[in-house]
């Protein structure tokens, strides 16, 4: 932090950087996986970062957290057992546990310190609190090695490809979550940059393809991430799942009441690409 603001730099995104300005640093600590650093900015509330990357702030995680959960969970027809992988914040329990077919929601972050962070984003941590969950404090890898036929959802709601999530985006552990998946199971995934990571994006969805018989890749605008905006890729093991249409939706009054950012028009909507993104991911 320099003159009282935070710059994000990366390799990931080389010759940018989102600066964010800092009221107080709440927290710093280094864990056994990665630095961690929680500020009030004077924007975007509190901000909740990992090796010098934004993870979540206050202000816009609502549209990251909902995204990622809503729309894989309203194309599975009846969610009982769900797992998220990474998302030590919580956000992603908190809007797992509104749908109310959900019987277990098991976490499982690898980095303790990040759950102990989020308490400085209470609206994120408050997922923690629910009976549905359950907290496993461990590598996912490791964790799904002996997972079969467990889960109807899985979520990997991972940092980037460098650092402590880097084995979350190889196709080896794509593998164990197809296999830790019940028939019919649904998996999503944070899939990085259209404006940035292109060539991650096809690695990716190139050898889901190989492994889900349904794969679809959709993104969410958030003004804090990179380029303001970052993807999902859906995959189903049942081949009738279409992921761009949900086979589940709330009442009008229910998205109101429940959400601030997903609703069915957008679950359609995240799918549509721009020209360059589309010729650049469609399948081969
Ligand atoms: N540069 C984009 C990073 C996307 C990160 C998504 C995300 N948000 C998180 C919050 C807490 C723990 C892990 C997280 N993973």
């Amino acid at each position: 932090v320099k003159d009282g603001w935070f710059k994000e730099t990366s390799t990931l995104w080389p010759g940018q950087a989102m600066t964010l300005e800092v009221k107080e640093i709440l927290h710093v600590e280094k864990s056994l996986y990665q630095d961690v650093l929680v500020f009030q900015s004077t924007s975007y509330g509190n901000v909740l970062v990992l090796d010098g990357v934004i993870q979540a702030t206050e202000r816009d995680e609502f549209s990251y957290q909902e995204m990622m959960t809503h729309v894989p969970m309203n194309c599975h027809p009846n969610p009982k057992k769900v797992l998220v992988i990474g998302g030590g914040d919580g956000g992603v329990l908190r809007e797992v546990i509104k749908h109310e077919g959900v019987e277990e929601v098991v976490l499982c972050e690898i980095d303790q310190a990040v759950i102990r962070a989020s308490k400085f984003l209470p609206s994120m941590a408050a997922g923690f609190e629910h009976p549905k969950v359950k907290v496993h404090i461990g590598d996912g890898f490791a964790f799904l090695e002996d997972k079969v036929d467990s889960f109807d959802v899985i979520i990997t709601d991972s940092s980037d490809p460098v650092g402590p999530a880097a084995s979350l985006f190889q196709a080896k552990f794509f593998e164990l979550m197809k296999n830790a998946l019940h028939a019919g199971g649904i998996i999503c995934t944070q899939c990085e940059c259209i404006w940035l990571h292109l060539p991650i994006i096809k690695e990716v969805l190139g050898f889901s393809r190989k492994l889900f018989p349904r794969v679809e890749y959709g993104f969410t605008t958030i003004p804090t991430y990179p380029c303001g905006q970052i993807g999902l890729m859906v995959c189903s093991k049942d081949p009738n799942t279409s992921i761009r249409e949900p086979v589940r939706q709330w009442s009008k009054e229910q998205e109101a009441k429940l959400c601030r950012y997903y609703n069915t028009e957008i679950h359609k909507a995240c799918f549509v690409l721009p020209q360059f993104a589309k010729a650049a991911l469609e399948a081969p």
